[in-house]
């Protein structure tokens, strides 16, 4: 037995210190169906000070808005995320009450996401993909340097991001070769909840 074989549901240990990556999170039938559900979904062009990423966007529970840099109530989530929620808590040890907030994300061919941070009043994220794969990205700085990292998020995984892959790392994603979706559950830091 190679005792060095990397834990499959673990990050491996060059990856950034809170980030956990879970293969197979949805069967291929699950992944189907909800593809299917998103195409009749109302997504919008991500839009930052009147730039329009190439990447649409929608939420529901909570949004946040990037012009008026303000998290709006919107919609409830559908009954069809429920049980997704439900898993996606499991795996980030919450209740999936917390998880208050979802965006789905499209990213045609040719879209990706740049460099940042998840705004601060988030806590935990999980983020669960659909479709293409992507290289899911990390940096920091190191005194004068950035350190690096990326992990292959497959279709039908899921990935958390707490602790220093949420607080010190940045995240980006390169353009895609086609379609990909993902499913980001966010829950509020107990002290910037939006309902005080
Ligand atoms: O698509 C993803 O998995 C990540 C999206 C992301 O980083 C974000 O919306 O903040
Ligand atoms: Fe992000």
């Amino acid at each position: 037995m190679n005792h060095n074989q990397p834990d499959l549901f673990q990050a491996s240990p060059s990856l950034p210190q809170g980030f956990r990556y879970r293969p197979d999170f949805l069967s291929a039938d699950e992944e189907r169906d909800l593809v299917e559900r998103f195409a009749d979904l109302a997504f919008k062009a991500f839009e930052f000070r009147g730039y329009q990423g190439n990447r649409r966007v929608l939420s529901f529970g909570w949004q946040y808005d990037f012009n008026r840099m303000e998290l709006q109530r919107t919609e409830d989530m559908p009954e069809f995320l429920l049980p997704l929620r439900e898993r996606a808590a499991r795996f980030a040890s919450l209740h999936a009450s917390d998880l208050q907030h979802v965006l789905l994300t499209e990213y045609a061919a040719g879209a990706g996401i740049g460099w940042h941070k998840d705004k601060p009043m988030f806590a935990e994220v999980v983020g669960i993909s659909l479709g293409s794969p992507c290289v899911f990205r990390f940096s920091r700085k190191a005194g004068s340097k950035w350190e690096r990292a990326s992990v292959v998020a497959e279709p039908r995984s899921a990935y958390l991001l707490q602790g220093p892959s949420r607080t010190e790392w940045e995240h980006s994603i390169p353009d895609v070769d086609r379609l990909r979706y993902s499913i980001t559950f966010r829950n509020f830091k107990p002290s910037r909840h939006p309902d005080g």
